[in-house]
This record gives structure tokens, C-alpha cells and sequence, in this order.
């Protein structure tokens, strides 16, 4: 009798030990829960996505679009931010935009998302990856090489790349037609990678620098970080670098390391030409001619940083790496949508047309910063664009200690904080019909329709992207440059796009637009 009572207040002890376990940890992920500090339900806050395994199976076996799919179905169902459980990692995905405003401007959550750690065999911990007094020097490293005077010389460049970018245009016309049908996602990611290395860099891509080859390998690298951030098995590095794929994928990495490699290797002997040539006096070639009197480039920073010991060349090596990509792959990305969206919209690009014929002459010499400037309209159809089309489908954080947000929900350290900026976009709560296309939406006495912190594609706070105004120029910049030559009708429609997910906004198919000759 006393055997079976033992039993039975085993058994009761152990189911409300386990109700208490269930209640403060996910156990099928082994993970704590986020939970509110004062015992209120948690589902007062936010919607708390339920499943006795936790998210851990629910992304497996999707592809890319079906992922990307999934995230829009759970923000159009919960209608709010949403907790979830991965394998030990507890995630809070933000929907809502004073929220991501909140968490974008909490010094306390600069440190990156999981995620990013896939990408350090790529760009290491460079100024996107890098958190603590690492991430802060850098960034102070790296600013001022974003300044007026110096983006006031790329815009040159920018002109010079884009009348080059009007020449390949050019090239695909057939003699007897006025119709050329365009690839826009093969053709931008060329013009941004050549302008980024131009500028930032202060290198000239040839055939040594091969750019097809770089991007095909980054493509690669994408699509293996995507499938590794939601797939258990394939998160840790002790298993994934053992396998095949792993193998393949550090060879992969060689190619693009070699790229940043040549580029650093360029310049440097670019510059110390330049200085044996100022010590001889004797007469630059032509090319040392085009360097000197251009400008001081960020890789030049680095390069100087280096002589004073402040980085290395392994430092320099991931900078380059770093902004290669996120100052090509992201603005190919606007540009792509951007002439995507004026195509189907002959009204938007007539008003543009008008405004730039007013601020810019035909011969293009009075295109400059100030000038740009001017083109409001334009600013318009770009941020447009960008609401539709964020280049960042969503960012990520992790909280690097237990954390209090909003005064009552606990975050667990290593919690994920999943920005949605896709979903805040296209969000009804915050723009009249969100899904169409209406650039009027960013005019100055329209702007208050929408509050401010549901817009934006380059992030906020202190992380934001140190390239914003490069990136505006640059897209401004060869808008001006296509619209002077071209008229653009389209082929491909939005309901025709499948976007998958990828570390920035990607589409499986092409994107095509036509083109017709002004003159
Ligand atoms: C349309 C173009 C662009 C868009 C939409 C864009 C968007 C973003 C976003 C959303 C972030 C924050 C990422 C995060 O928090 O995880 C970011 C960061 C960053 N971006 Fe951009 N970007 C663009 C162009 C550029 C360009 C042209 C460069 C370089 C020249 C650049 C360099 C960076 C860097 C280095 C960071 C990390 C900043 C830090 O953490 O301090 N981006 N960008």
C-alpha cells in the first residue's frame, strides 16, 4: 500500500515537474522560453507559435520561395510579432515597426543574428559582422571615408560607369529595330560590382578580377548559408566542414577570397608606383595620371590604418571582402526593382523624365551631388521601389545577455530577434494600399501618412548602413543615365515574381525589361 503511494506522488511530482520544465523551457528544443518578468500570459504580448517540436521541422523541407513564403503567410496570420523555438534558439520575430524601431535603436542589441555566423568563413567579422569594441572602431575607421567631398568624386565614376552601362545597352539592339529586351538582374550586378570597386576600392576590374566568376561563387555561398541557417543538422561547423558539401564550400571560398585578394594586391602596387613616381619626378603613366588626381578610396584607409597598426592585413582582407559584396549585391538589387517598377508605370517615369530634364543638361555636365539633389521625384520612385522590394528582407540580432524588452517580455540570452522589414513594408496598418506602386506616398506633404519608423530598407540606429548615400547616388545617378537614352516598357509583372529567400531579396527567375531608343 505505501509502495503504491510512493508511486503515485512520484508520478505526480514528476508530471508537475515537467508541467514546470514545459512551462519555463521548450523541451523539444532545448531551450528557455521567452516569458513576460511579471507572470502575465506572454500571449498578451506577442502570438507564441505553439507545436509540441517547437519551428524545428517546419522550414526543412521548404525551398527558397517556399521559406520566403511562409515568414509573409505567419505575419498575414498572427498579425503580430511572434515568438518561435528552433533548436536551442528561442526566436522573436518583429512585425510591428515602433518595435523594430525599438530594437534597432537599443544599445544593448548591436550583436548580429546566428545567421551572420555562417557568413564569417566568407567576410570574417568585418564592419557588417563584427560586434563589441571591434565593430566600433572599425565604423569610426570607416566613416569619414563616406564624406561629402569624397562621394562628390564617385559620382564621376558613377557617370563614367553608367554611359558605359548605356553602351552594353546599346549593344542590344538588333540594327533594324528599336526594341531590346534586358536581363536586369545579369546586367545590374555587373555595373555595381565595377562601381563599387572602382570607388571604394580604387581598382579597375579586368580580366584578372573576374567578376562573372565572383558572382557565380557568391551565389553559391548564399544559397548554402540558407539552407545551413534552417537546417539543424548542418548548423554546426564540426559536422557540416566534415561533409562534402562543407568541402566544396571552403574551395568556394578560395575563389572569392583570391578576388579581394587581387584587388588589395592592385592597390597597393598602384599606390607605391605613384610614390617611386612622385620620388623620381618623373611623368605618372596613364594610369597612375587617373588615380592620382582621383581620390582617396576607403581601401586606402585601410591601407594607411595598417601602416599605424590599427589592422592587419587579415583586417583588410575582410573590409574588402565585406564591402564588395554588401556595396554591389544590395544596390544591384534597387536598381533591378527600381527599372522593374518605372517600366510598368509609364506616368512615374514621364514625371521623372520632367524633373530631370529641368536639373540636368543633355551633355551631363552639370550631373554632380548637388544636382542629384534636386531630383526629388526620383528619391520617390526609389524609396518606393524599396518599400515594395526591400534589398533586406528581414535583419537579425541576438541578445547577448538575458535581456528586458518593452519593460516586461524576458528575451533569454541568445535570443533571436527577427526584424521583418519585408512584412512591415507592405503592412496595411501603416500604408494605404500597401501592395501598390504609388511614389507620391514619399512627397514631403505626404510623408506624415505613413509614420516614419514603417520605412526602412537601409535599417536604423546605430548599425544602419554606412553606404546609404552611396548607394542613393549611385541608383540616381544611372536612372538619369537610362531614362536620357531609354524608354522602358515591361515584360515582367509582380504577381509573375516569386521572391526566395537568400541573405537579401532574391528572385528564382529573371527580370526582364523592354527598351526603346528616345532619339
Ligand atoms: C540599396 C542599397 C543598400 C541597401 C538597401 C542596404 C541595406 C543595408 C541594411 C538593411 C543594413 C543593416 C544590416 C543588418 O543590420 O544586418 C546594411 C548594413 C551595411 N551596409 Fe548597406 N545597403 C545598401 C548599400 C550599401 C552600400 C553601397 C554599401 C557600401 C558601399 C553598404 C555597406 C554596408 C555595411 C558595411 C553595413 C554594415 C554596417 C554596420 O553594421 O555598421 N551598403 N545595409
Amino acid at each position: 500500500m505505501f509502495l503504491i503511494f510512493l508511486v503515485i506522488v512520484f508520478i505526480i511530482y514528476s508530471v508537475y515537474g515537467v508541467i514546470n520544465l514545459h512551462r519555463n523551457y521548450s523541451l523539444t528544443s532545448f531551450t528557455r522560453r521567452i516569458k513576460t518578468t511579471d507572470g502575465t500570459p506572454l500571449d498578451k504580448e506577442v502570438f507564441e507559435v505553439g507545436g509540441i517540436f517547437g519551428s524545428n521541422f517546419e522550414l526543412l523541407s521548404m525551398d527558397a520561395e517556399q521559406k520566403f513564403e511562409y515568414f509573409r503567410q505567419n505575419a498575414s496570420a498572427f498579425k503580430r510579432n511572434y515568438v518561435q523555438y528552433y533548436l536551442r534558439t528561442p526566436v522573436l520575430n518583429i512585425i510591428d515597426a515602433n518595435d523594430a524601431e525599438l530594437v534597432l535603436n537599443d544599445p544593448r542589441l548591436l550583436s548580429k543574428g546566428l545567421g551572420y555566423k555562417f557568413l564569417h568563413p566568407f567576410i570574417q567579422t568585418g564592419l557588417l559582422t563584427s560586434d563589441g569594441e571591434k565593430w566600433r572602431s572599425r565604423r569610426r575607421l570607416l566613416l569619414p571615408t563616406f564624406n561629402y567631398n569624397i562621394l562628390q568624386q564617385f559620382v564621376d565614376i558613377f557617370k563614367q560607369e553608367s554611359l558605359n552601362f548605356v553602351e552594353t545597352l546599346n549593344t542590344h539592339f538588333k540594327s533594324e529595330d528599336n526594341n531590346a529586351v534586358i536581363l536586369l538582374n545579369k546586367l545590374m550586378p555587373i555595373l555595381t560590382l565595377n562601381n563599387i570597386c572602382e570607388t571604394a576600392m580604387g581598382v579597375h576590374l579586368d580580366d584578372r578580377l573576374d567578376c562573372n566568376e565572383y558572382r557565380q561563387h557568391f551565389a553559391k555561398i548564399e544559397k548554402i548559408f540558407f539552407e545551413r541557417t534552417t537546417n539543424p543538422i548542418m548548423i554546426f561547423d564540426f559536422i557540416y566542414f566534415k561533409t562534402r558539401a562543407g568541402k566544396n564550400y571552403l574551395k568556394t571560398m578560395e575563389t572569392l577570397h583570391a578576388f579581394s585578394s587581387g584587388i588589395i594586391e592592385k592597390r597597393r602596387k598602384l599606390l607605391s608606383d605613384l610614390e617611386k613616381s612622385s620620388e623620381n619626378s618623373s611623368i605618372p603613366n596613364d594610369e597612375d595620371m587617373h588615380y592620382s588626381k582621383q581620390r582617396y578610396v576607403l581601401l586606402d584607409s585601410l591601407l594607411r590604418a595598417e601602416k599605424e597598426g590599427l589592422i592587419d592585413h587579415a583586417g583588410i582582407c575582410e573590409e574588402v571582402d565585406t564591402f564588395v559584396i554588401a556595396g554591389s549585391d544590395t544596390t544591384a538589387i534597387g536598381l533591378i526593382f527600381a527599372f522593374m517598377n518605372l517600366s510598368l508605370h509609364p506616368e512615374v517615369q514621364q514625371k521623372c523624365y520632367e524633373e530631370m530634364q529641368e536639373h540636368i543638361s543633355d551633355d551631363l555636365s552639370n550631373l554632380d551631388m548637388a544636382n542629384l539633389a534636386k531630383l526629388q521625384y526620383f528619391n520617390c520612385v526609389l524609396k518606393e521601389s524599396q518599400r515594395l522590394y526591400p534589398t533586406a528582407p528581414y535583419i537579425s540580432r541576438e541578445c547577448s545577455e538575458d535581456t528586458v524588452f518593452k519593460g516586461n517580455i524576458l528575451l533569454p540570452k541568445g535570443t533571436q530577434i527577427n526584424i521583418h522589414i519585408y512584412d512591415i513594408h507592405r503592412s496595411a496598418k501603416y500604408y494605404e494600399e500597401p501592395e501598390v506602386f504609388k511614389p507620391e506616398r514619399f512627397l514631403p506633404e505626404q510623408r506624415k501618412n505613413h509614420p516614419a519608423s514603417a520605412f526602412f530598407p537601409f535599417s536604423a540606429g546605430l548599425r544602419s548602413c554606412i553606404g546609404e548615400k552611396f548607394a542613393m547616388l549611385e541608383m540616381k545617378t544611372l536612372m538619369v543615365l537610362v531614362l536620357k537614352n531609354f524608354i522602358l516598357e515591361p515584360i515582367t509583372y509582380p504577381d509573375e515574381i516569386r521572391c526566395s529567400i537568400g541573405v537579401a531579396l532574391r528572385c528564382s527567375h529573371d527580370i526582364k525589361i523592354k527598351l526603346r531608343r528616345r532619339y
